[in-house]
């Protein structure tokens, strides 16, 4: 059964809007932050991870972002260029703003943090008139992340993109990723993220993701059809809830619920995986695929990237993940870390 049509004829398959940053991830694992010396530079943030997936598995992407007017920045377009990621919609800021920085910690592979660094950052400043509604119109899904609704005049350009999207029939995916430390009050964050997904085709977050926009909503049991079904009532017509190594469950409008395991893995650091779970499923929704093969997809994609010491550069292609699903489903993977 298919839960979503997507329009044809249009130049890009996918489009994101939101953060384009820089990851720092730590060279000496398994030993807290304070002891670590060099990091590795990967372009990072979970909309520009989850596009460069997207191209890897062969989409025509594209960008809707604002960058430092720096070399943090020019390394970022630069990199989704050589990942044939359009940036016709990047602009460069002249503010004088700065490219957000994510420190990644790994203590072990069961405990990683991230340090953010993210005060008067460029990807906050992207503004509703530098949207452009051309490249929205000519997208078949456009990807929101939820950091950025935390800040005027992000907030604005990402309602702007709504607007747009609806406006020419673009499928919208809402990606919750919940950075605590990017807002202000817990009302202010549970209201502007309620306000987004009731715009969206496609939900997707953690529990604890969820349970903080519910923080005015009754589910005290935190069940995740009584999450689900809310969003039914709005425009939803999946909403997938991921419970880390647990798994990922997809709820439908008709009622029904698709579960997907999670595959075994080497896991290195547990960040990144949600990013290519994202790519993967939607990946597989374009395909047309059942939403079982689209969520095993994207599970199989996730330990590719969890195995790695990047979440960008891991991204993997399409042929990457059925070797990786192939070689699990034959035995040839264990997993060396149980959570
Ligand atoms: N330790 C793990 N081993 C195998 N797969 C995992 C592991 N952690 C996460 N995954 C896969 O990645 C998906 C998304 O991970 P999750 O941790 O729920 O999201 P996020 O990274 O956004 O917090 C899960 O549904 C699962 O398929
Ligand atoms: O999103 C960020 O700004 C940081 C990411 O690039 C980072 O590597 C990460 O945290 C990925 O997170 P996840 O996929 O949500 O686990």
């Amino acid at each position: 059964m298919e839960y979503i049509a997507f329009p044809a004829n249009r130049r890009f398959d996918f489009t994101a809007i939101g953060r384009l940053c820089i990851d720092l991830n730590a060279n000496e694992i398994n030993r807290p932050m304070e002891e670590t010396v060099t990091f590795t530079k990967y372009v990072g943030g979970s909309p520009a991870n989850i596009t460069i997936g997207m191209s890897r598995f062969g989409m025509k992407t594209a960008f809707i972002g604002k960058i430092a007017n720096d070399q943090m920045g020019r390394f970022i377009e630069g990199y989704l260029k050589k990942n044939d990621i359009d940036t016709g919609n990047v602009i460069t800021d002249n503010t004088g703003a700065v490219t957000g920085l994510a420190f990644t910690e790994i203590k072990s592979p069961r405990d990683c943090s991230i340090l953010m660094y993210r005060d008067n950052v460029a990807d906050l400043k992207l503004n509703a008139e530098e949207v452009q509604e051309d490249l929205i119109a000519d997208s078949k899904l456009l990807l929101i992340s939820g950091t950025a609704l935390a800040k005027s005049p992000s907030r604005e350009a990402v309602f702007q993109a709504l607007e747009y999207a609806k406006k020419h029939d673009v499928v919208v995916a809402f990606d919750i990723d919940y950075r605590p430390y990017t807002w202000s009050s817990h009302e202010e964050t549970a209201v502007y993220y309620n306000l987004a997904a009731e715009k969206c085709d496609i939900i997707v977050g953690t529990r604890e993701e969820f349970d903080m926009m519910e923080r005015f909503d009754r589910n005290p049991e935190r069940d995740d059809q009584v999450t689900a079904s809310k969003w039914f009532d709005y425009k939803a017509k999946i909403v997938i809830i991921k419970h880390g190594k647990a798994g990922s469950i997809a709820y439908t409008k008709d009622g029904a619920s698709h579960r997907a395991k999670s595959f075994p893995a080497k896991v290195v650091k547990t960040f990144g995986a949600g990013d290519s779970y994202a790519a993967g499923f939607l990946y597989g929704v374009m395909q047309g695929w059942t939403l079982e093969k689209s969520m095993e997809f994207g599970s199989a994609s996730a330990c590719i990237v969890i195995s790695s010491h990047s979440c960008s550069d891991a991204m993997p292609t399409v042929e990457q993940v059925e070797t990786y699903i192939n070689r699990s489903n034959a035995g040839e993977i264990s997993n060396s870390f149980s959570f």
